[in-house]
């Protein structure tokens, strides 16, 4: 059962650092800690301590903290022994503990007891993760709105909207002889449809949140020699992949993470694709089209001297990637034309010319321009995807009204109301927690 056991771990990151912490959490945390301390322990004190060993020789000297259940980050009775960051040192306190009662903690067990004692729901939870993985200030202002509840008091509104209309339309169906307009059919219907807004709204707002979390998956195609890997380099900015004049250089995928502008950009650069090509560069192009599958944003690299020659090269590989970006390059060879389309840039991979419009335009692919960025929340692709299928079951609920399916409809706002209850963890699989904390860090 959980709860029961009482868990200790190293909750500083590993390696030497100035403090490190070992965290203990439940039934026994205090009795173990007063053993090591050789003092009793006061709620919500400061207490200076040498933790000692069996044999009461010390281990080190440091500071005790004690939190009282219910009134602490696990909801359990919590301990924080907290020493010199010495691995050796933290390692030993840590097995005093373990020979003294308690077992070592699972990755994410403290948070996961925190979710099970209600001080924190999942997306809390998640949010804790996301914050400590966060690459920037502003990754990691939005994982502090959702560790704040920001995304989940927006979910649990609507849930209890769903719920509200549900119940409305279970009473319709114990008055079926009558007709859904005298039974508030119209107020129905424009609840239904404000909900839908409210979820369109703030499925922008989530995909927005999961970028900002994961970055954008941007695969870098074109035909060959149209300088695909060259754009790779000069938006890294520096000479990661092999550029050559000829055909075909690049064949396996080439990875690279880079940061324009506060957006983090997975960039893939594939393999040019063209009809025929030896074993190996079709393998390359194979790959290719693989990764434009898993793909947020796919960049097309044309050479500007060859613009249709290359769109009709690129044309069915491309078809399904949710985004595009034409860059035309090779400017400096070819005349530009005045305007160029919203997602068309021209640009120069040699000269550099034109690569400012074009970071302007991946941060507005990313969502990211400034309207709107202040007061987002972090989300996960999980949180997305259930508020997807939530939306996939108010639009069927809204038609099965519209063709007095009433059972139907109460039924499909039943399940849009579980997707919903899914993303905060109330209506939450055992595996869904077991998968999701696993991906925590030790001691969190
Ligand atoms: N030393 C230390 N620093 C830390 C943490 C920690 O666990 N230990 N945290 C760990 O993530 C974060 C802070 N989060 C925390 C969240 C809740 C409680 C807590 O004890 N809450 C109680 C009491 C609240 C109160 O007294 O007002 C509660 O919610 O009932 C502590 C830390 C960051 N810094
Ligand atoms: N003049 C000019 N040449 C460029 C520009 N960008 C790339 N090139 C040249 O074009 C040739 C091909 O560039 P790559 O970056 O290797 O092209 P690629 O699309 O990766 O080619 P594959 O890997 O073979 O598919 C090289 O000789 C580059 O120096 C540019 O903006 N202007
Ligand atoms: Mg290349």
């Amino acid at each position: 059962m959980p709860g029961t056991d009482t868990i200790a771990a190293i909750a500083t990151a590993a390696g030497a650092g100035g403090i490190g912490v070992v965290r203990l959490s439940g039934p026994r945390a205090k009795a173990i800690a007063e053993t090591i301390c050789g003092r009793r322990l006061r709620p919500r004190h400061v207490h200076y301590a040498r933790f000692t060993d069996d044999a009461g020789e010390t281990l080190d000297d440091g500071i005790a903290l004690y939190f009282a259940a219910p009134a602490s980050y696990t909801g359990e009775d919590v301990v924080e022994l907290q020493g010199h960051g010495s691995p050796a040192v933290l390692r030993e306190v840590l097995s005093r503990c373990l020979a003294l009662g308690a077992r070592i903690a699972r990755p994410g067990e403290f948070s996961e007891r925190a979710f099970l004692n209600g001080k924190l729901d999942l997306v809390q939870a998640e949010a804790v993760a996301d914050l400590i993985a966060a690459g920037d200030a502003r990754a990691a202002r939005a994982a502090r709105r959702s560790l704040d509840g920001v995304f989940s008091r927006r979910v649990d509104a609507l849930a209890d909207l769903l719920l509200r209309l549900r119940v409305h339309v279970e009473a319709a169906i114990d008055f079926a002889d009558e007709p859904l307009d005298t039974l508030g059919g119209d107020a129905l219907r424009s609840g239904l449809a404000r909900a839908q807004d409210d979820l369109d709204a703030l499925l922008v707002e989530a995909e927005r949140g999961r970028k900002l979390r994961d970055g954008l998956h941007a695969v870098i195609v074109g035909p060959p020699n149209a300088g695909k890997s060259s754009l790779l380099n000069a938006l890294a900015g520096s000479e990661r992949a092999i550029v050559s004049d000829v055909a075909g250089t690049t064949r396996d995928l080439l990875r690279e993470t880079v940061r324009v502008d506060g957006v983090e950009l997975t960039l893939v650069d594939t393999a040019g694709l063209r009809a025929g090509g030896d074993a190996i560069e079709r393998e390359g192009m194979r790959r290719a089209e693989a990764e434009l599958g898993r793909a947020d944003l796919a960049i097309v690299v044309l050479d500007g001297r060859e613009v249709e020659a290359g769109r009709a090269a690129v044309a069915e590989a491309i078809a399904d990637v949710p985004q595009r970006l034409w860059v035309f390059n090779k400017s400096d060879l070819a005349a530009a034309p005045a305007a160029a389309g919203e997602n068309e840039v021209w640009v120069s991979a040699r000269t550099g010319a034109g690569l400012d419009a074009l970071h302007a335009r991946l941060r507005a692919l990313a969502g990211l321009e400034a309207d709107g960025v202040d007061g987002s929340f972090s989300a996960r692709t999980r949180q997305v995807d259930a508020l997807r299928r939530a939306r996939q079951e108010l639009v069927a609920a809204r038609q099965l009204l519209d063709r007095d399916r009433l059972e139907l409809a109460a039924e499909s706002l039943r399940l849009g109301h579980d997707q919903l209850g899914e993303i905060t963890g109330r209506v939450a699989p055992d595996d869904l927690l077991g998968h999701i904390f696993s991906t925590f860090c030790i001691g969190k």
